[in-house]
């Protein structure tokens, strides 16, 4: 609505100036400082926004700790668990000879087809795109000969397993090796016989096992400088926070011991002496069995000394120690509910998508991986603006041909062309335009087909980007995200940046028919109805013509 009498834009314009003169002024200052700048925010250290959210309505911030806190070199981390899961396998007389761990063969978002020994990257439908049998990537054609009719369904867990976090990386790269193997034949026929379920079955429990005892958890906790990523800036962030009067929560999967050690590692030496880890957080709850921890109810314990010893309790309390228990404890012990709370973890089912379903808390996806996929997107930016191009120049050839295949076939029953350009021409001019255009378009298509290829090899060389699928699509992982985090970012600290008072708002989202935008503009420049004049009144005229 307009504000008659007033001058709109002078009226908002003085402050706006005045801000945006501060801020750069703070920028050319944290220049001079060698400080980062808060422009990182349009950066691979951006938060991204998918559902509009206010920090300030924000109560109690929830954290996952691995790969959300404690952010694990992947090379190392995962190596080592599939080096112990490999070991596992070799102990109960799988072939292992030769394999070594290969970081880039997988990337989260990824879905093991365990029916068909495959992992296949699909798009935001579940249509499959890209797909790989064993280690070995299968052709267009052969991707469309299996999965031209088939969608990933993750619901169907007998069938699909999707890559929800590095975990899962160490995980798919040892199966899908051992795929290999099984259809080398030379699994020992006394290990019974397997098809790819059976055979994904077990490479899952001798990982599991590695997660479970002692060995790689033990090498990790004696040696954490070599696992460990460590970001000086994260203190501060849980410091704004808690300083801002957020309640801080640790939720971790991981027992008290592990969870101890790396969190010591990460923030003692950073704090001063009098303060340890556990006095960022209001309540620490660990081994919390995430995701059924945000799903029904688990007895609680009270960790009750350094050796982490327990007793069962009831209430957490404020500077309390826990493993198990679950959310709705959390809830009624901070009396802080739903969407009050926001979560912030890097699975994106267990830790984003299970507590905004059960509990509506509010969900933050931390992806690492974002860094590298957002200046890869930059460095391919020229790239890809080539091959829109050259895909626009093909659809005007394609629209073109197509008319004068129309007017061939009209013609055939006396019926008038559509286009200028096909009108009064005869069959054999028709037929010979038409062939020219086709080959305009095999030299496009020559083009166009590499670049497609190409397009995301700068992120990974086998799967292209993570967030598409294909140039123009998202991948079915970017639509778990968009469905369920409300915001995104590769690493917590980011949120120093932001403030603990950010209000995110979610962008605009386009559409289909948002191309009326583009009309109207191609056709007039003409008033529209709820525009401004130069003083601030609106325009009454309304042109729905165009
Ligand atoms: N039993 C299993 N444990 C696993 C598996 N993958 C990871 N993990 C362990 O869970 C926690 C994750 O902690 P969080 O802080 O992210 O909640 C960590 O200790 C991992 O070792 C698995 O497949 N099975
Ligand atoms: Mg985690």
């Amino acid at each position: 609505m307009a504000l008659r009498g007033i001058d709109v834009h002078a009226a908002f314009e003085g402050p706006v100036e005045e801000a945006r003169t501060e801020a750069r002024k703070a920028e050319d200052l944290l220049k001079k400082l060698d400080i980062p700048s808060p422009s990182l925010r349009n950066s691979p250290r951006g938060i991204f926004c998918t559902r509009t959210l206010n920090l300030r309505s924000i109560s109690a911030i929830g954290y996952d700790m691995d790969y959300t806190l404690v952010h694990y070199n992947v090379k190392a981390w995962e190596g080592r668990a599939y080096d112990y899961c490999m070991e596992n396998l070799k102990n109960m007389g799988f072939p292992i000879d030769g394999l070594a761990f290969d970081p880039d063969l997988v990337i989260r978002g990824l879905v093991i087809d365990k029916e068909g020994g495959n992992l296949v990257k699909a798009d935001r439908f579940g249509y499959i795109k890209i797909a790989m049998h064993g280690t070995k990537m299968l052709s267009t054609r052969a991707v469309s000969e299996i999965y031209g009719r088939e969608l990933v369904d993750l619901r169907q867990k007998s069938r699909w397993e999707f890559l929800n976090t590095f975990f899962s990386v160490s995980e798919a790269v040892a199966y899908m090796q051992m795929v290999d193997k099984l259809d080398g034949g030379i699994i020992p026929s006394n290990l019974g016989s397997f098809d790819y379920n059976g055979l994904y079955k077990v490479v899952g429990k001798a990982l599991i096992a590695a997660h479970v005892e002692g060995r790689l958890k033990s090498e990790i906790m004696s040696n954490p400088e070599q696992f460990v990523e460590p970001d000086p800036e994260l203190l501060f962030t849980l410091l704004d926070q808690k300083e801002a009067g957020k309640k801080l929560v640790l939720i971790t999967n991981s027992d008290y011991h592990y969870t101890h050690k790396m969190m010591h590692h990460s923030f003692n030496r950073f704090l001063p002496n009098d303060m340890g880890w556990r006095d960022l957080f209001d309540i620490v709850i660990v081994s919390a069995n995430k995701p059924e921890f945000f799903q029904m109810s688990h007895p609680m314990y009270e960790v009750v000394t350094e050796e982490g010893l327990m007793r069962p309790c009831f209430k957490a309390q404020t500077g309390g120690l826990y493993s198990g228990g679950s959310a709705q404890m959390v809830e009624s012990s901070l009396n802080i509910h739903g969407d009050e709370i926001l979560y912030i973890g890097d699975h994106i089912y267990t830790d984003v998508s299970q507590p905004k379903v059960h509990l509506r808390w509010r969900a933050a996806l931390i992806c690492r991986e974002l860094e590298e996929e957002y200046t890869a997107l930059i460095r391919s930016r020229g790239r890809r603006q080539s091959l829109v191009e050259l895909i626009n120049q093909k659809e005007v050839v394609v629209d073109l041909f197509n008319q004068l295949r129309l007017a061939l076939q009209r013609q055939s029953k006396g019926r008038p062309a559509q286009i200028v350009a096909a009108t009064n021409v005869n069959k054999e001019n028709l037929t010979e335009r038409m062939q020219k255009l086709l080959l305009v378009m095999q030299i496009l298509d020559g083009k166009i087909a590499p670049m497609l290829e190409a397009d995301g090899e700068l992120f990974n060389k086998k799967w292209g980007y993570l967030s598409r699928a294909g140039l123009w699509d998202k991948s079915h992982l970017m639509r778990q995200i968009e469905k369920y985090a409300d915001i995104y970012t590769s690493r917590v600290s980011n949120f120093l940046y932001y403030t603990p008072f950010m209000y995110f708002g979610s962008q605009e989202q386009n559409l289909a028919h948002d191309s009326y935008t583009h009309y109207c503009s191609q056709i007039d420049n003409f008033p529209s109805y709820g525009q401004l004049d130069q003083h601030g009144g609106e325009i009454q005229e309304t042109n729905v013509s165009c």
